[in-house]
């Protein structure tokens, strides 16, 4: 694991932005294909900016997949929805084709939605040069979740490799996550975190003893190791050690 602290959210999004193309370049020159987890909420709407504008001529965007770690389970109209804000960011200015886009479907019921985003990740995975996503971008809560996977919820202890539903009480809403297990399998993770308001949640994931059902994102530990945090000054203001 490598925590990267940088100035400002600015430079946090920009050296990730580095990160990701560098990362995909690496995975089409080996397998001919980048598939990566998004993340959602706020946090990543400037790297993907960024990544729209100042790094369109740096990675061949036609051999790049996107998936979404998690989604809100409302419309993709919806200013809530992750994909809608991947879409304004990143998907449509790179004119990235229907065909690498494989967003939740929320028209389904949730646990119709999930089931159908297994299926459609196994499908992925089970062709030829796919196995596993190469990259997972996740983003941190000020709770300590990650994804979809919220404090004190059933999905946390859920083994399988997959996607569920799930109806979380804190924010009074259904969500659809890929489970830890699933995350895990990635070739390299990302947490992208900034903001004085994430530092305590910070310092729990890194900093106190294993305790998933109060700090979710703890569970993010991939087998390889390969997991890399990009973190504002601020977000990385309580840890003891940098
Ligand atoms: O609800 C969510 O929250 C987290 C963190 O979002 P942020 O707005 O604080 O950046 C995000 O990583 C996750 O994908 C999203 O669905």
């Amino acid at each position: 694991m490598a925590i990267r602290v940088f100035k400002s959210s600015e430079e946090a999004s920009r050296a990730l932005a580095e990160y990701f193309v560098a990362t995909g370049n690496e995975a089409i020159a080996a397998r001919g294909r980048f598939a990566v987890a998004l993340s959602g909420g706020s946090s990543p709407k400037k790297l993907f900016e960024l990544l729209a504008a100042d790094y369109r001529d740096q990675l061949a965007w036609d051999k790049v997949d996107f998936f979404w770690g998690d989604e809100r389970y409302v419309p993709h109209t919806d200013p809530n929805s992750n994909y809608l804000m991947a879409k304004k960011a990143l998907l449509d200015p790179l004119d990235i084709q229907p065909a690498q886009i494989f967003a939740v479907d929320t028209s389904l019921s949730p646990s119709e939605a999930a089931a159908a985003y297994t299926r459609t990740m196994q499908r992925y995975f089970d062709s030829e040069n796919s196995l596993p996503l190469d990259l997972d971008l996740l983003g941190l809560g000020d709770n300590a979740h990650t994804a979809s996977l919220f404090p004190h919820t059933s999905v946390l202890t859920d083994e399988s490799v997959s996607v569920q539903a799930l109806y979380i009480e804190e924010v009074q809403a259904n969500r659809v996550t890929m489970t830890a297990p699933l995350l895990n399998q990635a070739r390299a993770t990302v947490f992208l975190v900034y903001g004085e308001g994430k530092a305590e949640a910070v310092r729990q994931i890194l900093e106190e003893e294993r305790d998933i059902q109060r700090y979710p994102a703890q569970l993010i530990q991939p087998e390889n190791g390969n997991v890399t945090w990009f973190l504002d000054e601020a977000a990385a203001s309580k840890l003891t050690q940098k």
